[in-house]
């Protein structure tokens, strides 16, 4: 069998051209949705993904503010900015890009954006919400691959699914919406054991481990939906965590690396924006940008 290829870039670019006209009409009404990117120090691959991120945020017609601090800013400081940022009134999302450097706490720095102004969903607030069923924030990766996943098979009810990799902004939000969504869920992880008997029996693999082309093409039950997370620079380029060449003949759908879902991480960011911006004026969240 040869898989059907899941094109995230076009279904990002779709996405996008939607949250553009819900854009264009809020403008209409005064609103201008505005998205504020932190970038702590400098990383040449963080460099990149900002950019992007910029370009796309302005092409949908929201404002997009960008703030880099250098790499020893106190920790302090990055708080004083995250307040001015939560009570800016043209400020609807807050991206703080991960991770910090090391001498700062993390999950104290993401705690303190107003949560609903977390477009990345990783406040306590949002993840005890998702985690619970109401109306959250939900982190753009997981929700890019629930687009992608209902895209390919409808409903996912029912449906095995195998989640590798447990990190707080892939593998459990992603576990928690194909819960929501009626599938049966394993998570695995480095020391799950029979990973790759665990993995024939799946539907759907999400692949979110951070190790270059983990996942191999005999792991895979016959048909499954193949989402691959992962991205990897080795000297051959960007890979995923899935050994894409192999798994292409088991698979019945699978995402490329690049192009599968990265573009849709960024999308979502901007989908976020806008609910985001769509609860704080009191209007209804936009059709179908959250779960
Ligand atoms: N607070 C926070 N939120 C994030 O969402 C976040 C973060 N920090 N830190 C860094 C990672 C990384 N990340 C990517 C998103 C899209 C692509 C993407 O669009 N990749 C393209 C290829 C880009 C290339 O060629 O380098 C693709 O897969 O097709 C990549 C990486 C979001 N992150």
């Amino acid at each position: 069998m040869t898989a059907t290829l899941i094109d995230g870039k076009a279904f990002a670019a779709g996405l996008r051209t939607r949250i553009g006209t819900a854009v264009a009409a809020l403008k209409t009404q005064g609103i201008t949705p505005g998205l504020a990117v932190v970038l702590v120090g400098e990383d040449p691959a963080s460099e990149v993904y900002i950019r992007s991120k910029g370009r796309m945020t302005r092409e949908v017609g929201m404002n997009s503010f960008e703030h880099r601090l250098p790499a020893d800013t106190p920790q302090a400081d990055l708080l004083a900015l995250i307040d001015r940022l939560n009570a800016d009134p043209a400020v609807n999302g807050i991206l703080v890009q991960l991770p910090l450097p090391r001498h700062m706490d993390e999950a104290a720095v993401i705690n303190a954006i107003d949560p609903a102004k977390d477009v990345d969903g990783f406040h306590i607030l949002n993840v005890g919400r998702l985690a619970t069923g109401q109306k959250a924030m939900v982190p753009c990766t997981p929700l890019g691959c629930l687009m992608l996943l209902r895209d390919q098979l409808g409903s996912l009810s029912g449906k095995n699914a195998l989640v590798i990799g447990r990190s707080n902004i892939v593998g459990k939000p992603m576990a928690q919406l194909l819960l929501r969504d009626s599938a049966t869920v394993t998570v695995a992880h480095s020391r799950t054991a029979n990973l790759r008997d665990l993995c024939r029996q799946a539907d759907i693999v999400v692949a979110a481990v951070g190790r270059a082309r983990f996942v191999q093409g005999d792991w895979i039950k016959p048909g499954a939906v193949v989402i691959d997370v992962g991205i990897n620079r080795t000297d051959d380029g960007l890979v995923g965590d899935v050994d894409f060449v192999s798994a292409s003949q088991f698979a019945g759908a699978i995402t490329p690396v690049p192009g599968g879902v990265g573009p849709m991480t960024i999308a979502c960011l901007l989908a976020n924006t806008l609910t985001a911006t769509a609860r704080a004026n009191g209007l209804p969240d936009p059709q179908g940008l959250t779960p």
